[in-house]
């Protein structure tokens, strides 16, 4: 293989990743030329309606995947967050980056943080997860969509539609817009989405040269806390349907997972948490079983199913 070329989304986030997934593919393997190959997605085409009502985060890969079965990409770049539990068949993650802060950021023009907001303030999120988060903490703010890409969301809380949005610290500091958070809003009272801040590669599973030219970038503890995450999810059919946040920590070969199922409409929500030692991948899955039954034991499937 003398090119690689990487399909990817035109959003500035989306190109961002895929510039650094190149970048970091040049330095593992010099000699190697890495193209992208920037597509439009259905996800990012239809703005008017909830991504739940036109079948998902899925819809940002759908255009990807089909790209690389036609043999005109050799891989995409993902934020793994979007990835859904179950990979189409065909396709694997043949390396998961180096995670970034995992944390969700708190921006707005006027006040630092959640607890700041005056009584009744207007928050803007689409995130089932990060609605029924604040609704926990504050049932008196007025929830309202916003949707698109980071950049348009930040220009809509400028232009005074909101008074505080949540979004990624991960992404926010990837294109340089760090300023912008007025606080990190940290486990164990806020959790973000399961894998947020981490980037994976996706491949063709029958693609050894591609797949063994990614594993160059695989960051092993990254995978670990990943792995347990998207277990927890996969465990309670989670998707971006339903509200569900999960954060492991790893330290040295102690894994602890922090889950949370919630409702978005009144802001009840259910917490569980586990700790081992994981020596690989299926330890940490089982931690993330072990979870979402801690979930389960309490209630979660009400409110998964309230949601579906
Ligand atoms: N839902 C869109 C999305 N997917 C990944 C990120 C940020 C980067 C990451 O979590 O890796 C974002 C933006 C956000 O939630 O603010």
């Amino acid at each position: 293989m003398k090119t690689l070329r990487i399909a990817t989304r035109k959003s500035p986030l989306a190109l961002w990743q895929s510039e650094h997934v190149a970048a970091r593919l040049r330095a593992a393997h010099p000699g190697l030329t890495v193209e992208l190959v920037p597509m439009s997605t259905r996800g990012d085409q239809v703005l008017d309606r909830s991504l739940a009502a036109i079948g998902g985060k899925g819809l940002f890969l759908k255009e990807l995947e089909v790209a690389m079965q036609r043999g005109e990409a050799d891989c995409a770049v993902h934020s793994l967050k979007d990835v859904p539990m179950e990979l189409e068949p065909g396709f694997a993650l043949p390396a998961v980056l180096e995670r970034a802060d995992p944390a969700d950021a708190f921006v707005s023009p006027r006040f630092g943080t959640i607890d700041a907001l005056p009584p009744g303030a207007v928050v803007g999120t689409s995130s089932l997860r990060r609605q029924a988060q604040l609704r926990a903490l504050r049932p008196d703010l007025q929830l309202r969509d916003l949707r698109g890409n980071v950049n348009t969301r930040l220009a809509k809380l400028d232009a005074g539609e909101y008074d505080a949005i949540v979004l990624a610290c991960a992404g926010l500091q990837r294109l340089g817009l760090d300023a912008r958070i007025r606080a990190r809003l940290l486990a164990p009272v806020w959790l973000p989405a399961p894998a947020q801040g981490a980037i994976a590669i996706e491949c063709r599973n029958d693609d050894d040269a591609v797949q063994a030219a990614c594993a160059a970038l695989e960051h092993a503890p990254t995978r670990i806390c990943v792995e347990a995450e998207r277990a927890m999810n996969r465990a309670l059919h989670g998707s971006c349907h339903v509200p569900v946040a999960a954060l492991a920590r790893l330290d040295g070969s102690d894994l602890a997972l922090d889950g949370l199922v919630g409702d978005a409409g009144n802001g009840h929500a259910v917490r569980a948490s586990a700790q081992t030692v994981v020596d690989g991948v299926d330890a940490a899955r089982a931690l993330g079983v072990q979870v979402a039954e801690r979930l389960l034991a309490q209630g979660a499937r009400a409110l998964i199913d309230a949601h579906l």
